[in-house]
């Protein structure tokens, strides 16, 4: 929708109107296509302003609209009336004008934005290109290289930023709306013809063959599969080097191929994913709308190893003022010099202050007595965990949030030390905590809906993905990494390399592999966990063969590298070897090699020939059978809880849309049986056996994602 109005005797201005960002439905392109007719045929109307109500010019296409039939104008006609129009056209832009918003704007002749406006075009995080002009107006007004960064990017430039690039003719901090009206007065009778962008010649530098080379080399080493930012290249090569209508013609192209392609529907689906997780609910029936959280004004970290130091920053780079509480002198001074340093670092990125006052340090846990919130970042010992809680429980004032960054610990166990465990809830990040953007709101039986919504919450604030997931081992990342990590260690010993296996996934699109994973992350973390639960050293008296414990297969081959002290890249050795301890080019290891020969001839186990599908298969839908059990479970709410996990916490291709959009992609059927084929093949392995979801859910008839929740609400409640 669109409403039209006469301001000033001569203006027409026309407001979009579709909440909440004014996204260009078809109803709003039929509105704008009519009242620009109508401002054009009126004769006192000698300019026209378009802006969005509420603050908002426009956020784009309307994405919705994408999965379905199109109707109503199309975009590219109505950009090209607005531009071609014989009277000056002006964009008023508040709050922001992305995608297809700002393609409107490129349109006008002119474009003025408020001082905290942001603008860009980010359909290539969408899996497609800016199809209605976009890929070809904004290099032939910003130049090339400048066009390039923004289009293969998306990302967001605020309007001093657009303005250096030339993208608006004025920015201002007053009413937008009545500047533009103004400005639209002014330049009523100016010529138009040098306003038209799409008439304009493309601004290439010199060497202009190089840079497209250049930048299509960054974009494929960066992808990671994705084939949008490709395209996003090659629309703007077009621009450079075609007349405006073949120009044009490319984009066309290159957009129908995108538009159609299974990333883009993984993209699409994503982007309404990371929407979905903030409308959480629990088992219980609490819910996201219905619970109120309590503001926290000033929040406390306990530990400041590597996780807490993480926190720390986070929260101070929010404007939160922090207690930071390290009991070992010696830490402490390392922490503090060092969290200093990624404050600063970070300020001076982001052309800011360092908020180095917003922290006070401490070694006493009793100066934490008056924060709202504790974050509990100590080491990955339930003992000491459960000591920190009962002193947290008698130091803090009875109301305070006790949060435990635990990667996979019982909340439970930590919430029965407390007075109050009803407050008590998991915050689990991901390192490093400053950086990655996913964070695990773990609740137990006995967490509030209010401590929950508390800290999701919290995790907006300091610029997090939130997710709400229920209490169980690892929770929902950790626990769906577990028969991943398992998998690839059978794969090896079954006759892969750990550099084969790397490289199925990461062409697949994984950052990185699971070995070179493991060797970034240290393979003794694993370690400890599996000594401690006793899985690591088989018990003699027990007389359990090495390679079966607790009646399942277990490998032991990460034990064995341990005992040998090869911890992975701080120690210059693990799966790959390394020049160096903390070096990070991995290279391929002979000595492995012979230790896998070894270890294979020891075991009686003969090498078979193992190829990509079975690295793929065995690996994913592993990890995905576990995620369809999570669900059953009720620790996820939702497909999308898992695939934004996955995405966000443990480097998931994003145009895959995630394990479990992967799933429904591949057919429930076919990792169905493929997991059946499998299980026959390894009995001993209870993680390849399919859940009862999954063989529900094919039995459904494999129903879209969107409607699992339905089929999971059966199961649940049968079981
Ligand atoms: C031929 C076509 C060519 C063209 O080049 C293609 C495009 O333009 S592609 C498009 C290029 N544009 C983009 O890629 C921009 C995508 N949008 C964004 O990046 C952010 O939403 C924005 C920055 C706008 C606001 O952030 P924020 O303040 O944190 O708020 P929020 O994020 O929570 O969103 C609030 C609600 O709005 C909804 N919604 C939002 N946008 C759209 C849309 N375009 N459509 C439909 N819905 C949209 C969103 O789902 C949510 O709904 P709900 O039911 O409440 O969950």
């Amino acid at each position: 929708m669109a409403q039209y109005t006469r301001v000033s005797g001569s203006v027409g201005l026309i407001t979009l109107q579709s909440p909440p960002v004014n996204a260009l439905s078809a109803a709003v392109r039929q509105g704008i296509v009519d009242l620009m007719q109508r401002a054009l045929s009126e004769p006192e109307v000698k300019s026209v302003v378009i802006c969005g109500q509420n603050g908002i010019f426009c956020g784009g296409a309307d994405i919705k609209e994408f999965g379905g039939q199109m109707s109503g104008p199309p975009l590219i006609p109505m950009i090209h009336a607005i531009e071609a129009a014989s009277k000056p056209v002006v964009a008023a832009i508040e709050g922001i004008a992305l995608g297809g918003g700002l393609e409107l704007a490129l349109g006008c002749h002119y474009r003025i934005a408020h001082s905290k406006a942001r603008v860009g075009l980010p359909e290539v995080t969408l899996g497609l290109l800016p199809g209605a002009g976009g890929s070809q107006r904004l290099p032939r007004l910003i130049g090339v290289p400048a066009a390039l960064d923004l289009i293969t990017t998306g990302r967001h430039v605020t309007a001093a930023e657009a303005l250096k690039f030339g993208l608006v003719d004025q920015i201002t901090d007053h009413n937008t709306v009545n500047v533009a009206v103004k400005f639209a007065q002014r330049v009523a009778d100016q010529p138009l013809d040098a306003r038209r962008i799409s008439t304009h010649p493309c601004l290439c530098p010199s060497d202009v063959a190089v840079l497209f080379e250049e930048v299509m080399q960054r974009v494929r080493r960066t992808a990671r599969g994705a084939i949008a930012p490709i395209a996003c290249v090659q629309a703007v090569r077009a621009a450079a080097t075609l007349p405006y209508n073949q120009g044009m013609e490319r984009e066309r192209e290159l957009m129908a191929t995108l538009f159609t392609s299974g990333q883009a529907r993984a993209l699409q689906y994503f982007f309404f994913a990371q929407r979905a997780v903030g409308r959480w609910s629990m088992p219980s029936g609490a819910r996201w709308d219905t619970s109120k959280p309590r503001p926290v004004h000033k929040a406390a970290v306990i530990g400041l190893g590597t996780m807490g130091r993480g926190i720390t920053v986070a929260l101070a780079q929010a404007g939160f003022s922090v207690v930071a509480v390290e009991t070992q002198e010696k830490q402490l001074m390392e922490a503090k010099q060092a969290i200093s340093g990624m404050l600063e670092r970070g300020a001076k990125r982001r052309g800011v202050a360092p908020a180095l006052d917003k922290i006070n340090y401490g070694r006493n846990i009793q100066s934490v007595a008056d924060v709202d919130l504790v974050i509990e970042a100590v080491f990955e010992d339930m003992a000491l965990k459960k000591k920190v809680f009962q002193q947290l429980s008698a130091v803090c004032k009875p109301s305070t949030f006790l949060c435990s960054n635990t990667s996979g610990l019982d909340i439970d166990q930590l919430a029965c030390q407390t007075r109050n465990p009803e407050l008590v809830v998991g915050m689990h990040f991901f390192a490093p905590a400053h950086v990655m953007k996913l964070l695990e709101v773990v609740y137990g039986p006995k967490s509030s809906p209010l401590a929950v919504a508390t800290a999701m919450q919290l995790g907006k604030k300091i610029g997090k993905v939130s997710v709400a997931v229920g209490n169980c081992r690892g929770f929902v990342g950790n626990r769906m990494l577990k028969p991943y990590l398992e998998q690839a260690l059978f794969l090896l010993e079954e006759g892969a390399t750990p550099e084969f296996v790397d490289q199925v996934l990461e062409e697949f699109g994984f950052a990185m592999g699971v070995f070179r994973m493991s060797d970034l992350s240290g393979l003794d973390v694993g370690w400890k966990v599996r000594l401690a639960d006793g899985l690591a050293m088989p018990d003699p008296t027990m007389g359990q063969p090495t390679r079966l414990r607790q009646g399942r297969r277990y490998s032991p081959l990460g034990d064995l590298l341990c005992e040998q002290g090869r911890f992975g890249q701080k120690t210059g050795r693990g799966w790959y070897q390394y020049d160096k301890p903390g070096s990070q080019v991995a290279k391929p290891d002979p000595w492995l090699h012979s230790f896998l020969d070894e270890y294979r001839a020891r075991h009686a186990l003969v090498a078979h020939r193992i190829d990509h599908q079975e690295v793929l298969e065995r690996c994913l839908y592993s990890m995905i059978n576990e995620g369809f059990r999570i669900l059953e479970d009720g620790i996820a709410a939702g497909p999308e809880d898992i695939d934004v996990i996955y995405v966000f916490g443990y480097s998931w291709p994003r145009h895959r849309g995630g394990p479990m959009f992967y799933a429904a992609t591949v057919g429930l059927n076919k990792v169905l049986e493929r997991l059946e084929h499998y299980y026959q093949a390894h009995p001993d392995v209870p993680s390849l056996q399919p859940c009862h979801l999954l063989r529900k859910l094919v039995a459904s008839g494999s129903p879209p994602i969107q409607k699992w929740r339905e089929v999971i609400k059966k199961v649940r409640s049968q079981l």
